[in-house]
């Protein structure tokens, strides 16, 4: 099995492009089912969950063609089948996103129950409810979501809790439903502002995507059409930090500075001066330890519960002691005892993690238990004295594009073997 090997003590110089959002375009290529030609999607990111998404695509029938420059074409008007199997959806709950298009389309969904996953038990019961509301009929036998509707009408949905993937769901089912939908508690993340946007490319007709009330009003059918994948503001985010904890100065290309302002804050307060130029963020720490800084996860615009892993690590080497609060998933702490390995100074309560930070973090050999656990024990590794061998980094593959690649070009000592 790959690991990757990383050894500590190299600020980090440089410049680095960061990828299209895994958050945005898993959505946007579940959505291309809705359309009646084919959607041409770019600035798609070379990420395992994208492969993925391609195969399942591809076992419902939708022609898949990909280009050299990061672009995608998908042809949905093969599709043949609306089943998306247990083996495709166990390795990435992301795919339980075809239900809404396919439901929408095709009048019957059958999509295997994702099953929870390190991070937490993960249920789909908001994605259901906000079928139903739509007029659909759902049961739940043998493990698959069954989902019926001879044409599903447009409804006031008010989402129980804040949901990313919920809202994407139902936000794609209500674009081909009789009239009038409006969505509620919808969440408010950017990646999707960034699939209403592609919804639209395709002749959906969407308002307040990026607020808590999204408004949909049904159309009879969607067209193809082209969209390139908003930045990733979690990659971003991750190159930030490892520039913060190596004391460095980094730029990032082609990111959405808008779409991560609690991070941005977050870092200023742990001492970093972070200029903003357009698309481009540098980070500058001048040699300096980060300060502890004390955080809480929640839905956007707050702070990023993808980003949690990735502050843990730098609060572990900073100056003082940060509080962690998790409240989205209620197991996203799996990096901690990880961490500890390394040497950190972590105390769990429930959800919250006091972390003290220590003068230095000693390598060794440590597992990832899902993505950004991952990521944190790659930037532990950027500081850490001696080598750190990551297991496990199938993981870091769902959603890093390169990642070693990246960080070796702005100076990082790290490889891959195996
Ligand atoms: C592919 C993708 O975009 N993944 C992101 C998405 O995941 P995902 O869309 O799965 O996350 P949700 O926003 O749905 O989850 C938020 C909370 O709602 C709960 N919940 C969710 C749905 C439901 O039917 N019932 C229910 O109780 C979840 O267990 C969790 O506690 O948003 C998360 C929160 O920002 C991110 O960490 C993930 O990276
Ligand atoms: C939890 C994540 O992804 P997923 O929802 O695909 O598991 C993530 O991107 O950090």
């Amino acid at each position: 099995m790959q690991k990757i090997v990383v050894e500590g003590g190299q600020p980090l110089n440089g410049e680095v492009q960061i990828s299209g959002a895994k958050n945005a375009v898993l959505p946007i290529l579940c959505a291309t089912l809705l359309a009646d030609a084919p959607v041409e999607i770019s600035n798609v990111p070379h990420l395992h969950d994208v492969v993925t998404t391609a195969k399942l695509l591809g076992e419902l029938g939708a022609g898949i063609s990909i280009d050299e420059r990061y672009g995608m074409t998908v042809d949905p008007t093969t599709v043949h089948s609306q089943v998306a199997s247990y083996e495709l959806v166990k390795t990435m709950r992301a795919s339980v996103l075809v239900l809404g298009p396919l439901l929408a389309k095709y009048g019957t969904a059958e999509v295997s129950l994702p099953g929870g996953c390190a991070i937490g038990s993960r249920p789909v019961d908001l994605h259901i409810k906000g079928m139903q509301s739509l007029g659909a009929e759902v049961t739940v036998e043998h493990g698959f979501i069954k989902a019926r509707a001879s044409r599903l009408r447009g409804a006031r949905h008010v989402f129980d809790m804040v949901s990313v993937g919920a809202t994407e769901n139902v936000l794609m089912a209500a674009t081909m439903a009789e009239g009038t939908t409006v969505l509620e508690n919808a969440a408010m993340e950017p990646e999707i502002v960034d699939l209403a946007e592609c919804l639209k490319a395709m002749g959906a007709q969407i308002e307040g995507a990026g607020t808590g009330r999204i408004t949909v009003h049904g159309v009879e059918r969607l067209h193809g059409g082209s969209h390139a994948v908003v930045a990733d503001r979690i990659e971003a985010g991750t190159f930030l930090v490892a520039a913060a904890m190596t004391g460095g100065r980094v730029t990032l290309r082609r990111t959405r500075p808008d779409t991560m302002d609690a991070v941005l804050d977050k870092l200023t307060e742990a001492g970093a001066t972070i200029t903003v130029d357009g698309d481009r963020i540098t980070l500058d720490m001048q040699g300096r330890r980060p300060k502890a800084v004390n955080l809480t996860t929640a839905p956007h615009p707050a702070f990023p519960t993808d980003m949690q892993a990735q502050f843990m690590a730098m609060n572990c080497i900073a100056d003082g002691v940060g509080v962690i609060n998790e409240t989205i998933f209620e197991n996203r702490f799996m990096h901690v005892n990880e961490l500890l390995r390394l040497g950190a100074d972590i105390r769990v309560d429930g959800h919250t993690a006091v972390v003290r930070g220590v003068a230095g973090l000693s390598g060794a050999p440590v597992m990832a238990t899902d993505l950004r656990a991952s990521a944190s024990l790659i930037l532990a590794g950027l500081v850490a004295e001696g080598e750190t061998i990551i297991d496990r980094i199938y993981h870091l593959d769902r959603g890093y594009e390169n990642i070693e690649e990246k960080l070796s070009g702005l100076g990082a000592r790290i490889r891959r073997v195996g």
